[in-house]
């Protein structure tokens, strides 16, 4: 059994995790839209040796763009672009279940992995933002339980879809492949009656078997999605105490549907300010902090627990009681009440504390300190690497490469090189047999 490997993503959030990385002299404020951008950053990232680069992403524009830059261009045209300029780094995008069709997704994923060599992934979400529906004929996001009940739905089709060629896929000049019943896919209900394909995916079996399917959310349904489905998760944790939690929960619930507990990479977020000293790393976070303005982060806060503005005041506590909104993003409502709570913050420190985030850690630290902490991380099974998120890209993770990656490196916890070429060989993960392996191909006329 080889050594557990760390495991480092890097979450690709256009200029930097900080609202205000595209104010920054040296940032582009038209990188969110600039492929040059992430292809730059991805390379980098490639040097650094990490698994992959990860986009997060939702169908709308859901952020305050009068204050910063945003998610932006469609996921998988970006990650194709960076596969043709990169030769070993992982490539995963964020595509909702909500507001798509599987037939897209698996035959957009598995085009992917060719495109790749074998190095895509997606990340399944609900899509919890009420500004999607409305860009897709709803009026408000999906019932929390119902969107995870489509999502299971939604990515047991794409998985039969992804199985539905053999591995030998061209047996002489016949190609092998099988029809799935996709008929059980639930309706939407602006999308009428059941949808269904009866075909396979016209796309031959992916490089890896299947792109890895990631998930990212933590509500209790989240975790049943994940533990069914997921091969790799982003998480938020605040303590080692809450991730060796997650992490155990989760490996439960993974062996209920006869799945290994390692079967299931686990990758909280953790932001990072790097200096040559804690000072200047202080001093850094100050400079970034000072440009955010307070209206952006008190909306972004009130948008996150989804109440009134009005009802945040600077310096006084958040509001108690601070029900849990039905259709909130669970995981994110959570970390941020928890360390809200927890440091019995008023709402002026609280949004100091997120840093304009929604709640992810954030750490701010010498190489050393960062590598001591992510290390401490690991050994304690709180975690098997992280979806890091420099706080200006490219220069966050340019210095993240450069200072930190060769510590982890020179204490044995971080690879010197790629061993493999796919995404599931830097994650350590199986190659999974199509689900029709063992019956005989149906020869289809190619
Ligand atoms: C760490 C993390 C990252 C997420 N990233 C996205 C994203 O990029 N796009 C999206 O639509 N939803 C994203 N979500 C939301 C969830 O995928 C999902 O939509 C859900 O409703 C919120 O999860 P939860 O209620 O299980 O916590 C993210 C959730 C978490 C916890």
């Amino acid at each position: 059994m080889s050594p557990r490997q760390l495991h480092l993503n890097v979450n690709l959030l256009h200029s930097g995790v900080y609202p205000s990385a595209w104010r920054l002299p040296d940032s582009d404020p038209r990188a969110f839209f600039d492929l040059g951008h992430y292809v730059r950053v991805a390379q980098i990232a490639e040097r650094g040796k990490f698994d992959a680069i990860f986009l997060a992403d939702s169908p709308a524009v859901n952020d305050r763009i009068d204050y910063r830059s945003f998610t932006s261009m469609e996921p998988t045209i970006v990650l194709a672009t960076v596969a043709a300029t990169t030769r070993h780094i992982g490539l995963i995008g964020t595509v909702s279940t909500t507001y798509n069709e599987p037939y897209n997704i698996a035959r957009r994923f598995v085009t992917l992995d060719h495109a790749s060599g074998g190095r895509s992934g997606w990340n399944a979400v609900t899509t919890a933002d009420a500004a999607s529906s409305r860009n897709f004929g709803l009026t408000g996001a999906l019932e929390h339980k119902a969107r995870y009940e489509r999502a299971k739905e939604f990515t047991e089709v794409v998985h039969a879809l992804f199985d539905s060629w053999e591995d030998d896929a061209f047996v002489g000049d016949k190609a092998s492949a099988r029809f799935v019943d996709t008929s059980k896919v639930h309706p939407i209900a602006h999308r009428g009656p059941h949808y269904s394909v009866a075909g396979p995916l016209n796309v031959p079996r992916s490089p890896q078997g299947r792109p890895v399917t990631v998930q990212a959310g933590g509500s209790n349904d989240g975790r049943d999605f994940a533990a069914a489905y997921a091969e790799a998760v982003f998480t938020l944790a605040q303590s080692i105490e809450e991730g060796v939690a997650y992490a155990r929960d989760l490996r439960a619930r993974a062996a209920s549907y006869r799945r290994s507990g390692d079967s299931i990479v686990i990758l909280p977020g953790l932001a990072t300010v790097i200096g040559s000293t804690e000072a200047e790393a202080k001093r850094r976070q100050d400079e970034l902090w000072e440009l955010v303005p307070i209206e952006y982060s008190l909306a972004r806060l009130a948008g996150t627990l989804q109440i009134d503005p009005t009802l945040l005041e600077l310096d006084k506590p958040l509001p108690d009681p601070l029900p849990l909104p039905v259709n909130a993003n669970h995981t994110m409502f959570q970390g941020t009440v928890n360390i809200a709570r927890r440091g019995n913050l008023t709402v002026r420190q609280l949004i100091r504390a997120l840093g304009g985030g929604v709640g992810h850690r954030i750490i701010v630290g010498t190489p050393e300190q960062i590598a001591d902490d992510i290390e401490a991380w690991f050994k304690a099974g709180a975690a098997d690497g992280f979806n890091l998120m420099p706080d200006v890209l490219p220069s966050g993770l340019e210095t993240f490469v450069d200072t930190v990656v060769p510590i982890l490196q020179s204490r044995g916890l971080f690879r010197t090189e790629y061993a493999g070429s796919t995404l599931r060989d830097h994650f350590g993960l199986q190659r999974p047999v199509s689900r029709y392996a063992k019956r005989s191909p149906e020869v289809a006329s190619a």
